[in-house]
């Protein structure tokens, strides 16, 4: 049984809190990466996409032998280099207890940020914690689980960013948002089609958690580094399926060199060669530039449309610039991996994938610099 990000949610800890996976290095600081979006906008799959770039295995929350008679529901996904944690582990409140204060999980009331803060914080410290579970199934606090600390962590759910201590802690921050039309579409693939919930009810949920997501989620996204902006496309405005994807990476941002296409500030719309990238209608266009985003310099890559041949997307790849892979046709690689997961043909796994080289880049960056300067103080130490 290969566990994967898909299925993480529903895993089964094992009772025992042992953990298999890697140690952190000697002198390694674990990077801390905040992902923040609203629930159904694909933080698994992009997770899935992230753990696949780092390589190693997953495997499983805390080490495996979930399902073991006696497990418990975890959120939590531990591969090699990387340990997902999900916020919702940090709500302050069970489903019953939400219902006596009638808040929604969205509301900040409802969650612990100061756990939440002296836990990163420990980890970032490479300390171990024991973290509380938020059981998605039943609605419960579970049993706290122990998390040790690995190279990459990562923070993904409703609120990485909204508390200042916590998002001081934070290496790199990326908001996924998802425009409230492609949300619908995507809540109703999945809890219409796959969980069986009728049309009104997903669209009452929608509803109600519109005031809360709007004064807390949403805000994030001006305090991120990174924003991957989905949305209908542009090329035909009857089309409600296809989609157009921005990320939005902002300049200035500490080790982190943002993409392009062709030609650093230049502005550039691409329709690419269809003799090379075949694409069904509507077709398929690209654009990058510089850009203001509430305020900031940004640099912006943004595909709209569908590609038919996933080998083709070389043909991008060959185009664009920064994309921290290390070799030509990683890209394309990385993506023919996941061909199955949601987005393959699209510029959300495009962008999704670019995130994770980032990500990676970042992290190898991190490293090198905390390798050299134990170099230099285990130098000056002996010269002293
Ligand atoms: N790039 C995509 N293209 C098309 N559909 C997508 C894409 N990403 C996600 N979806 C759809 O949205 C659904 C939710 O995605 P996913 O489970 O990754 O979100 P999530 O943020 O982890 O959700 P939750 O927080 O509720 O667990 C998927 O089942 C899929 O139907
Ligand atoms: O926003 C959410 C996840 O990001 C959930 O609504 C929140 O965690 C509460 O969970 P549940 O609805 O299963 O009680």
């Amino acid at each position: 049984f290969a566990p994967s990000a898909f299925t993480y949610n529903t895993m089964k800890a094992p009772a025992s809190s042992s953990s298999l996976n890697m140690a952190l290095p000697e002198g390694v600081t674990p990077i801390i990466i905040g992902v923040a979006a609203d629930s159904g906008c694909g933080k698994s799959t992009f997770m899935r996409r992230l753990t696949n770039i780092f390589g190693g295995d997953v495997v499983g929350p805390l080490g495996g032998g979930f399902g073991a008679p006696g497990g418990w529901e975890t959120n939590t996904l531990v591969s090699d280099l990387t340990t997902v944690i999900c916020l919702d582990d940090y709500h302050l409140n069970d489903r019953n207890g939400r219902k006596v204060t009638g808040l929604t999980a969205l509301n900040p009331l409802e969650n612990n940020f100061d756990l939440m803060y002296e836990q990163v914080k420990a980890l970032k410290e490479g300390k171990t914690v024991s973290k509380p579970i938020y059981n998605h199934v039943n609605g419960t606090l579970d049993t706290p689980e122990t998390i040790e600390p690995t190279p990459i962590i990562i923070f993904e759910g409703l609120h990485p960013m909204h508390d200042d201590r916590v998002r001081d802690l934070l290496d790199f921050t990326l908001y996924l948002d998802i425009s409230p039309d492609v949300k619908l579409n995507w809540k109703i693939q999945r809890d219409m089609e796959e969980r069986g919930h009728s049309l009104e009810s997903i669209m009452a949920s929608i509803e109600a958690r519109k005031p809360d997501f709007d004064a807390y989620i949403d805000p994030q996204k001006k305090l991120s580094d990174m924003i991957i902006e989905v949305l209908p496309t542009n090329l035909d405005k009857e089309d409600k399926k296809t989609l157009r994807v921005r990320c939005i990476q902002k300049e200035g941002v500490p080790d982190f060199a943002p993409c392009y296409l062709f030609d650093s500030g230049s502005t550039i719309e691409w329709t690419p060669s269809p003799e090379k990238l075949s694409s069904p209608a509507p077709g398929i266009k690209l654009k990058s530039g510089p850009e203001e985003y509430f305020g900031s310099k940004c640099q912006v890559v943004e595909m709209d449309g569908n590609f038919d041949n996933l080998q083709e997307l070389v043909y991008i790849e060959s185009a664009l610039s920064n994309t921290k892979t290390k070799f030509y046709g990683e890209l394309t690689q990385a993506m023919l991996a996941l061909a199955d997961a949601p987005g393959s043909n699209n510029g959300t796994g495009l962008m999704q994938t670019l995130a994770a080289f980032a990500i990676r880049d970042l992290y190898e960056k991190k490293s090198a610099q905390a390798a050299k300067a134990k170099k230099e103080s285990t130098t000056a130490a002996a010269a002293a």
